[in-house]
């Protein structure tokens, strides 16, 4: 079984791409997802978050208080490099796990989806990787769009913690373009016939 990486910055529209390979039939994991999955449920992890960002980091129901941590890390580099290797290796224990199940059903390939597939160092884990383009205004708009909370600047302050999309699209092995130019799912459905070769 090929693990298939899918990343792209922020907007680019990683989501909706693989929403459209699960339509295929896909197994798909969303590391945002179980990140925050994994946060709430890894006891040693739990742990480990209330150490390093005290009782706020979880509100009265057990739930993480994203607020409170969006607002340490994303305004601290040295915060967001505490919970990047607190988050990440649990990440790719549960990805470890999970993509040993789909192995185990037959499929011929699984995607992971991240943000931050370089940076975190989850490509390491994966055969190839894919990374959806879009240019930063396209982005900047989808994002305001989705996300009526943030504002113009919180979007630019999250781009600039992420590798710029020149890099990912030199280092990946292919390219999707959601850029409103090019069709979204003939270059899906070329990648998939390839991959289930
Ligand atoms: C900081 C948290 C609590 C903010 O949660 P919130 O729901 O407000 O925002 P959301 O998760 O949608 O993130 C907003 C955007 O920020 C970007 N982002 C998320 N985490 C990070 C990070 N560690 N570094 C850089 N960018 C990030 C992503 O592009 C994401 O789309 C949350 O993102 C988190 O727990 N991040 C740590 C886990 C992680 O690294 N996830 C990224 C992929 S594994
Ligand atoms: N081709 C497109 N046409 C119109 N809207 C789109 C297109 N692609 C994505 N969008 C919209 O843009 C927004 C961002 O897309 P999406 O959530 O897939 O991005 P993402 O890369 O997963 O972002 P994040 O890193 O924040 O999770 C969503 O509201 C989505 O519906």
């Amino acid at each position: 079984m090929r693990r298939i990486g899918i990343t792209g910055g922020i907007g680019s529209g990683k989501s909706v791409v693989c929403r459209l390979f699960q339509v295929l039939g896909v197994p798909v994991y969303d590391s945002d997802f179980r990140a925050k999955w994994v946060m709430v449920n890894d006891a040693q992890l739990r742990d480990e978050l209330l150490a390093a960002f005290g009782p706020e980091t979880f509100d009265d129901t057990g739930q993480l208080n994203r607020a409170h941590i969006s607002r340490l890390a994303f305004s601290d580099p040295a915060q967001l490099a505490r919970l990047n290797a607190l988050v990440h290796p649990a990440v790719g224990r549960d990805f470890a796990l999970w993509s040993a199940d789909c192995a185990a059903q037959g499929h011929a390939y699984i995607l992971k989806e991240a943000a931050l597939l370089y940076e975190s160092g989850a490509y390491r884990q994966l055969d190839q990787i894919i990374t959806v383009f879009a240019p930063l205004e396209v982005r900047q708009a989808r994002v305001l769009h989705r996300d009526p909370h943030r504002t113009a600047d919180d979007v630019l302050a999250i781009i600039g913690k992420q590798m710029s999309e020149e890099e990912k699209m030199q280092r990946a092995d292919h390219l999707i373009r959601n850029d409103d130019q090019h069709l979204l799912i003939p270059q899906v459905l070329r990648l998939h016939e390839q991959f289930g070769r």
